[in-house]
């Protein structure tokens, strides 16, 4: 472990209950963000690749384990991050979440915030929204754009450095730690004529993992108190809200098609 993880990682036990919902980690590994560049500038130009990824990747229209010239990236970052996060995680949750993650419901997504695709004027990257899974980790090609809404100062977002690394937990972290993990709602922003690539490993829980806290927690939902759904159906939920905002999937009659899907898993969450 870095100096800088390890600092980190005290951080986060040191803190406890008050553990900061985003942290910055020191890799042992560089995103190969040149690699990943020339995948995307190769596919600009191969519309029959887009095809066969789309068919490969249908319900997502964005590529996952996408074959970069350096594969060993993402593989390291499992192997080596992830076990050293959720036994760091485990402390703060008081619960170990170990044995909640020994399927590896891991997913890579990177991401070509790209000027020929966006509308000229807009800053509009993505959206405001928290990660459904356990926690995130973040890796950015050095362009700032990314930020955080400040916990208790809905509204107020703060930037992270382009060259940032960032682990962040999301609503599963929330659930079954019983509320002591928090989860980072962030968004990130577009300079207009700038690009931006950013590559982002979702650590979740194994899907028949039940979405409930350890004990009672007095502000949880019943819902949630009692495992009444376990993280496939959260995850399809979400998946589904998630397309539909990107634009790669229409909701059938009858599916409500609210995009603030924070607010939504809020009323799911708490009582
Ligand atoms: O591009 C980024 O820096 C973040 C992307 C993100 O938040 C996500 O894909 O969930
Ligand atoms: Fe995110």
């Amino acid at each position: 472990m870095s100096y800088r993880t390890r600092l980190i990682f005290e951080q986060v036990f040191k803190t406890g209950r008050e553990i900061e919902a985003i942290t910055f980690i020191n890799p042992t590994v560089a995103a190969p963000f040149p690699a990943i560049q020339r995948l995307f500038g190769y596919l600009a130009q191969n519309a029959a690749a887009v095809a066969a990824f789309n068919d490969t990747y249908a319900l997502r229209g964005i590529f996952k384990t996408a074959a970069t010239t350096d594969p060993t990236f993402f593989t390291a970052i499992t192997a080596h991050h992830v076990p050293l996060i959720l036994a760091s995680l485990s402390a703060v949750a008081g619960r170990d979440l170990v044995p909640l993650h020994a399927e590896l419901n891991v997913n890579f997504r990177l991401i070509d915030y790209t000027p020929a695709t966006a509308s000229p004027a807009s800053q509009n990257g993505c959206g405001a929204h928290t990660d459904y899974g356990t926690f995130s980790i973040i890796f950015q090609d050095g362009t700032a754009g990314l930020e955080m809404e400040t916990p208790g100062a809905p509204g107020v977002w703060v930037p992270v450095p382009g060259d940032a690394t960032v682990l962040l937990c999301g609503w599963c972290a929330v659930v079954l730690s019983g509320g002591k993990m928090a989860a980072a709602r962030h968004r990130v922003r577009r300079v207009p004529g700038v690009r931006r690539l950013s590559a982002v490993l979702f650590v979740a829980p194994d899907l028949d993992v039940k979405m409930a806290p350890a004990e009672r927690v007095e502000v949880f939902s019943e819902t949630v108190n009692k495992g009444l759904f376990d993280v496939r159906w959260f995850k399809e939920v979400m998946g589904k809200k998630w397309r539909y905002r990107e634009g790669n999937e229409k909701l059938g009659a009858g599916e409500d098609n609210v995009i603030e899907q924070d607010v939504e898993v809020e009323g799911l969450i708490w009582k």
